[in-house]
């Protein structure tokens, strides 16, 4: 039988996930390899260090093989938005550069200067953030640009290396902000506004699409499975997350809980109303022809420049064991603060932060934590309102997806704040989805439907009960205040 691999790059950590459907139709999977993922410091700019990436990806390979597998589908998926530059030779230029690089700062408002946000909001339908793919090629350096005969997206660019072959697989492609969603192309303006040739992008595939068998080359350096086709699946590991959310019925929203928060809904049109304008919701696309309407929130990344500054002496799960003794709400942050982005020292910038917002400074590990925690879940619950209001349409549940599923409080925190059930469990659901556009693709599963009650009937999901009491709705109402008073001080 042939088995399935994931590879799921986020911008923490990536892992290898072995996928098989057992004789019941449950889909059983097993990690067969893990690393570390960060950006390095290099000239001057923050790089990902894409051939370590791909080093792992192919131990990874070796290890599924030592487990017994001889033949499998393969399928990458990664973080959004950052790309490699490939010359005329087929050679990347540089190492791709981290969206957190400060390169692109201001870059919205010099490029919107003669051409408006809203046109670009109507050509796109996707927000506007600094780290998008449009700035970031605004800001490219002309000679490198220059020299570029093809412009891949990072997991494009992996599949590129593993098999020759040069896709711009759709759901990723959409983050760069240059899809034109009524064309389903990229856009000719936003291309001409960055100096960019639709030649120096691949033709858009669709998730599903076969790319091929890995090159040869690598068996001279690696002891690979006889057999590895490589699947392009949803590439970006956001809509590969939401393949892999077990919805069910038409009133739930996903929240894909990792380095980024990931919050929206899964909807056959764009929302590209002035509303979701004006509070700079997203249509990234999906996996099926599907929208991923969402709101990006800085997310457990806060976390983890916590745990690095502190060499990571306590473990995320010790971290939040230490949160749950701290009294609750001692502080009020915008979590989706400029100064959260890249600090360098993220314990200072929170203890700066509420030194100037005037409140209380938090100073322990566990207080740092349960702001963190707090504040992440007032958040989700001011979103998920704002969510149903701008849809239109209610919600009434909440999937928690991801490394953030696996913690407690901070699902509880976000069923009493949200009024909603909140279910939680599947912390590898961006590797089940990778894995089941891979099923799909090779017709072991009929179509994404199945692959949810699959999903649904194969892994244990936990529930949160929202805690029926007047005091979250208070504390809601007070959060919101807080982010309002901010709002008019930055205006
Ligand atoms: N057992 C746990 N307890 C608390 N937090 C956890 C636990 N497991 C994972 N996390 C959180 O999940 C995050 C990683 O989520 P993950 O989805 O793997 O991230 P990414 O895909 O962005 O690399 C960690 O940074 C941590 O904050
Ligand atoms: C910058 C993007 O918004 C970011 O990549 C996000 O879409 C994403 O996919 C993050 O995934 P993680 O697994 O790194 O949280
Ligand atoms: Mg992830």
């Amino acid at each position: 039988m042939t088995a399935h691999i994931a590879i799921d790059i986020g911008a923490s950590s990536g892992r290898l996930i072995l996928g098989l459907l057992s004789e019941d139709k449950k889909l059983v999977i097993r990690e067969i390899h893990r690393f570390k993922n960060g950006f390095v410091r290099n000239e001057g700019h923050d790089h990902w260090r894409i051939d370590d990436i791909i080093n792992n990806v192919l131990i990874g390979l070796e290890k599924a093989k030592k487990c017994g597998v001889d033949a499998c589908t393969v399928g990458i998926d990664t973080w959004a938005v950052d790309y490699c530059l490939i010359d005329k030779d087929g050679n990347k230029i540089q190492d791709p550069i981290s969206y957190r690089d400060a390169r692109t700062e201001g870059a919205i408002n010099q490029l919107t200067s003669d051409l408006s946000r809203s046109d670009i909001y109507k050509k796109t339908g996707i927000q506007f953030l600094e780290l998008n793919t449009l700035y970031q090629l605004y800001c490219e350096d002309m000679d490198a640009l220059e020299r570029t005969d093809k412009i891949l997206m990072v997991p494009d660019y992996i599949g590129y290396r593993l098999t020759g072959k040069m896709v711009a697989e759709v759901t990723n492609a959409s983050t760069t902000q240059m899809l034109n969603f009524r064309q389903r192309l990229f856009d000719s303006d936003l291309l001409k506004k960055v100096n960019v040739k639709d030649s120096q992008f691949p033709k858009l595939v669709e998730p599903g699409t076969v790319l091929g068998e890995i090159k040869e080359e690598w068996r001279n350096h690696y002891d690979l499975p006889e057999k590895c086709k490589i699947i392009t699946v949803a590439t970006h590991d956001t809509a590969s997350a939401v393949v892999g959310t077990p919805g069910r019925g038409h009133h739930w929203a996903f929240l894909s809980s990792g380095t980024w928060s990931l919050l929206g809904m899964e909807r056959n049109v764009p929302v590209v109303s002035d509303e979701a304008f004006n509070e700079n919701y997203t249509n990234e696309w999906g996996a099926f022809g599907t929208y991923r309407f969402l709101k990006n929130i800085m997310g457990l990344w806060l976390i983890q420049e916590i745990a690095r500054s502190q060499d990571y002496r306590h473990h995320f799960s010790e971290m939040a064991e230490m949160a749950s003794d701290v009294t609750p709400f001692q502080q009020y942050i915008n979590i989706n603060d400029q100064s959260f982005t890249n600090p360098g020292n993220m314990i200072q910038a929170i203890q700066n932060y509420c030194k100037k917002k005037k409140q209380k400074v938090p100073m322990t590990t566990g207080e740092l934590t349960r702001c963190i925690y707090d504040n992440l879940a007032l958040c989700y619950a001011s979103e998920i309102k704002k969510l149903a209001q701008i849809t239109n349409h209610p919600i009434n549940a909440l999937y928690i997806v991801g490394g953030g599923s696996n913690i407690d409080l901070l699902n509880q925190l976000t069923a009493n704040l949200s009024g909603i059930p909140v279910y939680a469990g599947l912390s590898e659901a961006t590797a089940i989805g990778n894995l089941m556009v891979q099923m799909i693709a090779e017709g072991d599963i009929d179509d994404v439907h199945k692959a949810r009650e699959i999903i649904g009937e194969s892994f244990p999901i936990q529930v949160y009960h929202p805690e029926q009491n007047p005091k979250w709705e208070k504390v809601l109402a007070d959060y919101q205040s807080f982010l309002n008073d901010e709002a008019k001080e930055i205006i």
